[in-house]
């Protein structure tokens, strides 16, 4: 368990894999925590996998109001105390926070990898009546909506759903509204458009957050990105079908990230 210290508060990482292997950054979406990336890191053999919880999430401290800018820095933050330039690896919001850092401080990347995410993600009101339930009810309020998006109808009967429901339903809730704000407010239109780097664009075919064509069009934005669906997949495979998910990854690692 490590710990970058912020002007907002505590921000937890840790660091798996070789020290000299191929540094890559993992930010994982609303409401989870860096358990997120569990199963498919013994997928990755070799690489020197960064993963952190961001502001209000997992163990990391509760910062306030904050934008993607915000969190593109503290993870910009992440790769200059670690030892950069990394790949960063971003899904859904995580996604988001990869678009702005590779916009702003191209520098620190050596590719990108963009999962279930886009520019912008849902209606500013779907996300004032999202915010409006979890300040009502809290956030397991929301868990069992939140799961017909994050996964497809096969994983939903198993027993693994409930662990995921859980650490939904346990997120702080603060945290999870000053995402939500953050979402709301983001359009990354012009920065994904102007990237200029190798990228890797992932969808789920059963992704109720951010359905293929949306990520199509992320993919679309930046020139040469390759672009890929996992069948059977909702918002995230690297949960729901981690095999497929990390054979997307590997080759690309192997390809663009030296
Ligand atoms: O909670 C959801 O609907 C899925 C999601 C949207 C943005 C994000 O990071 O996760």
């Amino acid at each position: 368990m490590q710990v970058l210290m912020r002007p907002w508060g505590a921000m937890h990482y840790r660091i798996d894999g070789p020290e000299d292997g191929l540094p890559v950054v993992f930010a994982n979406s609303l409401g989870t925590d860096l358990r997120l990336w569990d199963a498919v890191l013994p997928l990755l053999p070799g690489i020197r996998a960064i993963r952190y919880d961001k502001r209000g999430h997992g163990l990391s401290d509760s910062g306030g109001p904050v934008s993607i800018a915000d969190l593109a820095e503290d993870a910009a933050a992440l790769i200059e105390a670690t030892g950069g330039p990394a790949v960063f690896v971003g899904l859904s919001i995580g996604g988001m926070i990869g678009q702005a850092l590779a916009a702003r401080r191209p520098e620190l990347l050596r590719a990108l990898v963009l999962s279930n995410t886009a520019p912008r993600m849902g209606a500013p009101e779907i996300w004032a009546a999202r915010i409006a339930a979890v300040r009502a009810g809290g956030v397991a309020s929301i868990a069992d909506a939140v799961m017909e998006r994050w996964f497809a109808p096969p994983f939903r009967t198993t027993p693994a759903l409930h662990p995921w429901r859980n650490m939904l339903a346990r997120c702080d809730a603060q945290g999870y509204i000053a995402a939500c704000e953050a979402i709301a407010a983001a359009d990354l239109t012009e920065a994904a458009a102007s990237l200029r780097l190798p990228a890797l664009v992932i969808a789920g075919d059963q992704d109720g957050s951010s359905p293929p064509d949306l990520v199509r069009g992320t993919a679309d934005l930046i020139p040469g990105a390759d672009f890929h669906v996992i069948p059977g997949a909702g918002h995230l495979p690297c949960v729901e079908t981690p095999a497929a998910w990390a054979a997307l990854l590997a080759p690309f690692l192997q390809d663009h990230a030296r």
